[in-house]
């Protein structure tokens, strides 16, 4: 149902919708999107979700920020699906936990583990947190054409960042051959899977694994530039992404 109300956190109607979004956590990658895109407009800015819509080779997208962790994110989907947003890509950073993952490399995310508390808030954890099988071959297509460096395969999304425990949890799910971790992608998938929405997770990788969190995280604030290149690689591929789905759907949105 896509209901024509201005919803009360994202700050948008359906007079602003598109058909696609891309979810960073960082209002400040918002705006770097912003940068390779047509038309750009402003849209909103309600605490933690700034939005902004374009045009990408003459699809029209929005770009919302989703803030830190599953509870912003499941809100900014749930408003994203009441104005009529269908396919949804998640362009986030992670911590790695695979010696095969370095600063810069993509993580295009095939299954979460849901350590998380929103996914488990809507269902119990023996769901599967996946994205859109289609949508995350696009997104391989879409690195492949852009030759940036990539690793398939899943993330842990978890809470929390300081618990005593947190050196433990990581090398428990690096043994299980997770590759990285982040905080939204199994609330984007689990509450994507619920609603029928069409999502993707594309991670750019800031913190090695048994690096230095909080010096590393301070870097990518600080503009690293591996790091940054792989912002940058991770906004291109998500752009192609879309720029592929929609020839194969071949319907263009141009309002
Ligand atoms: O850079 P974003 O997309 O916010 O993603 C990662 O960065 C934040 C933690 O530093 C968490 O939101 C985590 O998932
Ligand atoms: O472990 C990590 C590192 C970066 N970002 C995360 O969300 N988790």
């Amino acid at each position: 149902m896509v209901l024509n109300k201005l919803q009360p956190h994202i700050r948008i109607s359906n007079r602003d919708t598109a058909k696609y979004a891309l979810l960073p956590g960082d209002p400040g990658r918002v705006k770097r999107v912003m940068e390779l895109l047509d038309k750009p407009k402003e849209l909103a800015s309600n605490r933690e979700y700034y939005s902004i819509s374009g045009y990408y080779k003459g699809i029209k997208l929005l770009v919302l920020s989703t803030g830190i962790g599953g509870a912003s994110t499941g809100i900014a989907i749930e408003e994203l699906h009441n104005i009529g947003v269908e396919v949804m890509i998640r362009i986030g950073s992670c911590g790695s936990l695979s010696t095969r993952t370095h600063i810069g490399d993509l993580v295009l995310v095939n299954g979460a583990v849901r350590d998380d508390g929103t996914s488990k808030t809507y269902i119990d954890s023996i769901y599967p947190a996946i994205p859109d099988t289609l949508l995350l071959i696009d997104t391989i297509n879409s690195a492949e054409q852009l030759g940036c460096s990539y690793q398939i395969g899943k993330t842990r999304s978890h809470d929390s960042f300081y618990t005593e425990n947190e050196e433990e949890y990581k090398s428990f799910w690096s043994s299980k051959g997770v590759l990285a971790s982040d905080m939204e992608t199994a609330a984007l998938f689990t509450i994507g899977g619920l609603r029928g929405i069409k999502t993707a997770s594309i991670l750019n990788t800031v913190v090695e694994y048994q690096g230095n969190l909080e010096n590393e995280i301070n870097s990518y604030v600080e503009g690293q530039s591996h790091m940054l290149q792989g912002e940058s690689n991770e906004i291109n591929v998500a752009l192609n992404s879309i720029y592929i789905y929609e020839q194969k759907n071949n319907i263009y949105t141009s309002n």
